[in-house]
């Protein structure tokens, strides 16, 4: 099946800064995983969440929700279980989603301030990128926005062959490659919930 753009989100990491799942804070009444999951069902054809952890939320998300179970490993101590990374988790993703989009939106689960319009927006936008660019993300004075943007499905070759020479870094694979810049990068819709001051001040 092809379909133009399907939505993959993010959740499998630590929320250290955080101190607790952040997929599970609660903003403006929802939890943020779910909210950023409806955002997504709005663009995009189908949806997967990515995660080592699927017990944790599948009652929150509706029934049928596609989840990508992400390898993991174990440290030592059984209690503690690592991930690999969003790049991995991204990778994985791509490597088992069950259809053939041209392009990929991926998603944080830690951003609250999505907007639905905007996001259409950008993905009607979306075919006037250059046949060359492997993702069309925001760009800011620090560098690239890698987890709210596109990617072309096709880019999952060279994002392997990346990893497999120890490649982890978002920001150097897509300085690697041609990547298109989305228009009206001002937006607040990239801000994300890192640390509990993140919290309080999006909650004010
Ligand atoms: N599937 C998956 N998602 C990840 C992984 N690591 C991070 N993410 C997700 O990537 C997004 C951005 O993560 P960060 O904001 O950097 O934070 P984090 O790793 O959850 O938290 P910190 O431990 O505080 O850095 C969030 O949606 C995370 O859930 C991973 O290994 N696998
Ligand atoms: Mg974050």
């Amino acid at each position: 099946m092809s379909e133009k753009v399907i939505a993959i989100i993010l959740a499998g990491g630590k929320s250290s800064r955080m101190g607790q799942d952040k997929a599970m804070l609660r903003v403006d009444g929802a939890h943020l995983l779910l909210r950023v999951y409806q955002v997504a069902v709005a663009c995009a054809d189908n949806v997967y969440v990515v995660t080592p952890w699927q017990e944790r939320y599948e009652d929150l998300l509706p029934v049928g929700c596609q989840f990508i179970r992400e390898a993991r490993y174990e440290g030592d101590d059984v209690k503690q279980v690592e991930t690999h990374g969003p790049l991995i988790g991204f990778a994985q993703a791509l490597a088992e989603v069950n259809v053939d989009p041209e392009w990929v939106l991926l998603l944080a689960c830690d951003l609250p301030n999505l907007e639905v319009e905007v996001l259409q927006g950008w993905i009607e936008g979306l075919e006037n990128s250059r046949a060359e660019a492997i993702a069309v993300l925001a760009k800011h004075e620090k560098g690239w926005e890698p987890l709210c943007g596109f990617y072309r499905k096709s880019c999952l070759l060279g994002l392997n062959k990346y990893i497999s020479e120890g490649g982890r870094s978002f920001q150097q694979w897509l300085d690697q490659n041609t990547v298109d810049i989305l228009p009206d990068c001002s937006t607040d819709m990239f801000f994300n919930c890192n640390t509990p001051e993140d919290l309080r001040r999006r909650l004010l």
